[in-house]
């Protein structure tokens, strides 16, 4: 996913960080049957400012319409190309334990163009048993599912195994991995890994819970609360 559009149009990594959170926007306006959203409407429901909204769809090209805003079908359309999601992205997940099992039952990705092909796991106890319409395999059936096409690799194994498996994954020519395990995983350059870590959302929560008590008793001096959302530039 390395040479994604965004990439090459210089689209900044904020910027498309931020493009699921319209598009889901985007969805949920489209469910309720709403044809068109001004900048307003859609910043408040993605959580952002509208003038970053604005900025943000102008990198995709889309300035919306004076007094009409942004046609709500287009305007996900644009995204999801940009993002990929037209296209349909194949994914392994590996290690079936609690979060694989969780992982593997979400029916949230198959709507958003990712299709888990394949459930891997090393434990003779899980193979062949069936998760979620998907027969567990052996970590050796990994060749053959790439050569059938695999666009991502999901690692949901113990911390210990996380760089094992990884390098099996690049072995067979997977680029984009999503790592869950509590670890740094060392890849060559190539290879794209984007890491998802509740402990550190959970950490970071509790902080800015500490400023604001600390705050409340008057110990900390001269800070200015802001809201928790600007650490993540929304
Ligand atoms: N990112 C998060 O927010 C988050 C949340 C929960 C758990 N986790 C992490 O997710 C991972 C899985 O957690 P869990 O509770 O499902 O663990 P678990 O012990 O229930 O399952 C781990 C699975 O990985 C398999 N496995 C171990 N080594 C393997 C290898 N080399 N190849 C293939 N399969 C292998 C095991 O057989 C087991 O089925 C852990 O690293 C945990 O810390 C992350």
């Amino acid at each position: 996913m390395s040479a994604d559009p965004s990439a090459r149009r210089g689209i900044p990594d904020a910027t498309v960080a931020r493009l699921p959170e319209y598009l889901r926007a985007l969805t949920g306006f489209a469910e309720r049957g709403i044809t068109s959203v001004s900048s307003e409407e859609l910043a408040a429901a993605a959580g952002v400012r509208s003038a970053k909204l604005r900025k943000d769809l102008s990198h995709l090209g889309s300035y919306g319409v004076r007094g009409v805003g942004y046609e709500v079908d287009h305007l996900a359309y644009q995204i999801s190309r940009e993002l990929g999601l037209t296209q349909d992205w194949p994914v392994a997940i590996i290690g079936m334990g609690n979060l694989g099992h969780a992982l593997a039952a979400y029916s949230g990705f198959a709507t958003r163009g990712f299709r888990v092909v394949a459930l891997l796991d090393q434990d003779s106890h899980l193979l062949g048993q069936e998760i979620a319409g998907i027969t567990v395999q052996p970590m050796d059936a990994l060749t053959s599912l790439a050569e059938q096409g695999l666009a991502i690799g999901v690692i949901a194994t113990p911390a210990a195994s996380a760089q094992d498996v990884c390098d099996q994954l690049v072995a067979v020519g997977v680029r984009s991995i999503l790592n869950f395990a509590p670890c740094v995983l060392v890849v060559p350059e190539d290879v794209d890994v984007r890491k998802v870590d509740l402990s550190t959302e959970l950490q970071i929560l509790a902080f800015h819970e500490q400023r604001r008590a600390l705050a409340a008793e008057g110990a900390l001096e001269h800070v200015t609360l802001e809201p928790i959302n600007s650490a993540v530039g929304r």
